[in-house]
C-alpha cells in the first residue's frame, strides 16, 4: 500500500467578493496590517471556538493606541482568558513587545488547547487574515453563535483577527468556480504553462478583467504538492506576500509562471492570493494482482488509517488502487480458504476494525475507484464519504456473496442499505448484483461517474467540497447518521466473528469456496 501526502490549497474565507472590496480601498489596505494574522491550519475537529493566531514579522511599527479593553463577557467568564485577550490585542496593535522569533505563531486568543505548530514549513498553518468582512460572515455562520466572543466584539476592540469559526464554505476554489459569477461564465482558453518550478494543471475561473481565477499548479520541486492559487487578473502580484507571507517562498517560485501565462488578456502579472493549507493524504492500494484484502493489507490500513486520524494536519483520505483494473476484489479467499478457525477468526475481527474506522473515520474519505469493485471492495468504498467511478463497464461494483454461496453479514447489509435503500439493496444483495458504472450511479451506489483519466482530479474535487465544510459539523452529522450502524455491530462483535467463523469453516461453505477460486484461476488460464 503506497500513501502519498498532496496538499489541496485553499483560500481564506476572505476571498474577495469584488475587485473593489480588496484593491481599491486604498485606506484599508493603508492600514492593513503588513503582518497578516492567520489561523492554524483547519483543524476544527474541535467545537467551534475562536482560535486567533497570527505570523510574526521583521520590522517594527510605531506603538497605535491602547486597546480598548477586554470585551466584557470575557472577562466574566474568565480573568485569566480576558488578561490574555488584552495583552494580545495590545500586541496586535503594534504596541511594544518582547522579541519574538519572527515566523513563529503566536495564538492570541483561545479556550482550547494549544495546537502544536507543524515544524515543516510546508505545514506551516496559514493563512489570509482579511478584515474587511469578518464582521458580516460572523453574523451569517452558525459557528459564531458558540464563539466565546463575537467578531464584532473583537472588531470594535480594534484587532484584525481571523478567527476559524468565520471559515466560511464557499470560500473554496471549487465553490467558488461553482458561484453564480461563474455559473454561465466560457471557461477561459486552456493555459498551458510549465517551467522548471511549476506548472499550471488547471485554471478556474476567467481570465476577463475584474475576475477572480484560480490556479492549480504543480510546485516540481514538490511533486506530490498542489498549489491553489486565486487572484484578480489585472492585479499585482506583488500583494502575494503580505496575504500570505509565510508562503513568499512557493508564491514566488510559482508566480512568475502562471502569472506569466496569463497575463495576456488581463495585465501585466496577477495576484496570487496563497491560503489557507489543506492537506489530504492519498492511500494508494496496492496487493497485487487484485488487491484482495489480505489480512496483512487489512492491518496495514488500520495503521495508516489510525496514524493519519491522529495526525491533525490531516483532514481527508483519498483512497484508490494502485493495481492495474482492479480498485479491490474483496475479501483475500485465500485468508478464508482450508485456514483454521484461529486464523478465520484473526482475519475477520481485522475486517470488522477496518470497516468500524472507516465508516466513523472523523476525516472525509473519498473513493477513487479505478477497477472493479466486487464485495468486500464494494464495502470498503462504501465506507467513504463520497465514491467516483471511472466509467469503464468493465469496473463493475457491488455485493456479489450470494454468487459465492456465502451470506453479506447485517453489517455489510446495513452499509448496503444505508447507501442504496431498501428494496434496491434486497434485490442487489440476493442477485448478487455487480452494477457497471452507469447503473451504479443510478442507483446511488457511487456519486460520480467520469472518464477513466479523471477520477482522481475528480476526487480530489470532491474532497475540495466535502472540506469546504467545518470539521466539527461534518463529524458530528456523519456520526449521527453511522453511529447506530456502528454499534450494531460493537454490541456484537465477538458473536458476529463466532458466526463468520463457524460458518466459513463449514465443509460446505468451503467446497464452494475452493470452486469458487479455482473458477477464477481457470478464467484467468
Ligand atoms: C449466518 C451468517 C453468518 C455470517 C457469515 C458471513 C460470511 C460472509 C463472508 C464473506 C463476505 C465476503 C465478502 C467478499 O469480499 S468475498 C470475495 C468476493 N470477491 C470476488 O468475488 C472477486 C473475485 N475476483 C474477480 O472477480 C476478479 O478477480 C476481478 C477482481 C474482477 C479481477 O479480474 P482479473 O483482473 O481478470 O483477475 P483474475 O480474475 O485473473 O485474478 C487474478 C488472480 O487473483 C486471484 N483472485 C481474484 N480474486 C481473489 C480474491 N477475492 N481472493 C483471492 N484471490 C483472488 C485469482 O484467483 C487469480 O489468481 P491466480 O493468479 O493465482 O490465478
Amino acid at each position: 500500500m503506497d500513501l502519498i501526502h498532496c496538499c489541496v490549497r485553499w483560500p481564506w474565507k476572505n476571498f474577495p467578493t469584488s475587485k473593489t472590496s480588496l484593491f481599491q480601498k486604498e485606506e484599508r489596505l493603508r492600514h492593513y496590517n503588513p503582518l497578516p494574522l492567520t489561523v492554524p491550519a483547519f483543524s476544527n475537529r474541535m467545537p467551534a471556538q475562536c482560535v486567533f493566531s497570527r505570523i510574526e514579522g521583521k520590522g517594527k511599527r510605531s506603538p497605535p493606541p491602547p486597546p480598548g479593553g477586554a470585551p466584557a463577557k470575557l472577562a466574566a467568564a474568565s480573568p485569566v482568558a480576558s488578561r490574555k485577550w488584552r495583552s494580545s490585542a495590545h500586541a496586535l496593535r503594534g504596541a511594544p513587545r518582547r522579541a519574538q522569533t519572527p515566523g513563529s505563531v503566536t495564538y492570541v486568543q483561545s479556550n482550547l488547547p494549544r495546537r502544536p505548530v507543524p515544524r515543516s514549513p510546508r505545514l506551516r498553518p496559514g493563512g489570509a487574515a482579511r478584515a474587511p468582512g469578518a464582521g458580516r460572515t460572523a453574523r451569517s455562520h452558525p459557528g459564531a453563535a458558540t464563539c466565546p466572543f463575537s467578531a464584532k466584539m473583537a472588531l470594535a476592540s480594534g484587532v484584525r483577527f481571523a478567527p476559524r469559526a468565520l471559515l466560511r464554505p464557499w470560500s473554496s476554489p471549487v465553490e467558488l468556480f461553482h458561484h453564480d459569477r461563474y455559473r454561465h461564465h466560457e471557461p477561459p482558453a486552456p493555459v498551458h504553462y510549465e517551467d522548471k518550478h511549476v506548472s499550471v494543471v488547471k485554471v478556474w475561473g476567467g481570465t476577463e478583467p475584474s475576475r477572480y481565477f484560480l490556479i492549480t499548479a504543480r510546485i516540481h520541486k514538490w511533486p506530490s504538492g498542489i498549489l491553489r492559487l486565486g487572484g484578480i487578473n489585472g492585479d499585482d502580484i506583488s500583494e502575494a506576500p503580505r496575504v500570505c507571507p509565510w508562503a513568499r517562498r512557493w508564491v514566488q517560485t510559482a508566480s512568475a509562471g502562471p502569472a506569466a501565462a496569463l497575463s495576456t488578456g488581463a495585465g501585466p502579472s496577477l495576484p496570487l492570493f496563497l491560503l489557507l493549507a489543506e492537506w489530504v493524504a492519498v492511500m494508494k492500494l496496492r496487493n497485487p494482482p487484485v488487491n484482495a484484502l489480505s489480512l496483512e493489507l487489512l492491518t496495514e490500513l488500520v495503521i495508516s488509517l489510525e496514524k493519519l486520524e491522529n495526525d491533525k494536519t490531516f483532514r481527508g483520505i483519498i483512497l484508490t488502487s494502485d493495481c492495474p483494473r482492479v480498485f479491490c476484489a474483496g475479501l483475500d479467499l485465500t485468508e478464508i480458504c482450508g485456514r483454521n478457525p484461529a486464523h478465520c477468526a484473526e482475519y475477520w475481527k481485522a475486517m470488522q476494525e477496518l470497516w468500524l474506522r472507516m465508516y466513523l473515520s472523523s476525516l472525509v474519505l473519498v473513493a477513487a475507484i479505478n477497477g472493479a469493485c466486487p464485495a468486500g471492495g464494494c464495502i470498503i468504498a462504501l465506507s467513504c464519504d463520497c465514491r467516483v467511478l471511472a466509467d469503464n463497464p468493465k469496473y463493475r461494483i457491488g455485493l456479489n456473496e450470494t454468487l459465492l454461496g456465502i451470506i453479506a453479514p447485517f453489517w455489510l447489509k446495513d452499509t448496503y442499505v444505508n447507501t442504496i435503500g431498501h428494496r434496491a439493496s434486497e434485490q442487489a444483495l440476493q442477485l448478487g448484483s455487480l452494477f457497471p458504472p452507469a447503473e451504479a450511479l443510478q442507483v446511488g451506489l457511487v456519486d460520480q461517474v467520469v472518464p477513466e483519466d479523471q477520477v482522481q482530479s475528480t476526487a480530489l474535487s470532491e474532497m475540495a467540497r466535502w472540506l469546504a465544510v467545518p470539521d466539527h459539523a461534518r463529524q458530528l452529522t456523519k456520526n449521527m447518521m453511522r453511529k447506530a450502524t456502528a454499534d450494531r455491530l460493537l454490541r456484537q462483535r465477538d458473536a458476529d466473528t463466532q458466526n463468520f467463523v463457524s460458518f466459513v469453516c463449514r465443509d460446505s461453505i468451503q467446497k464452494s469456496l475452493q470452486a469458487y477460486l479455482e473458477k477464477l484461476r481457470q478464467r484467468k488460464g
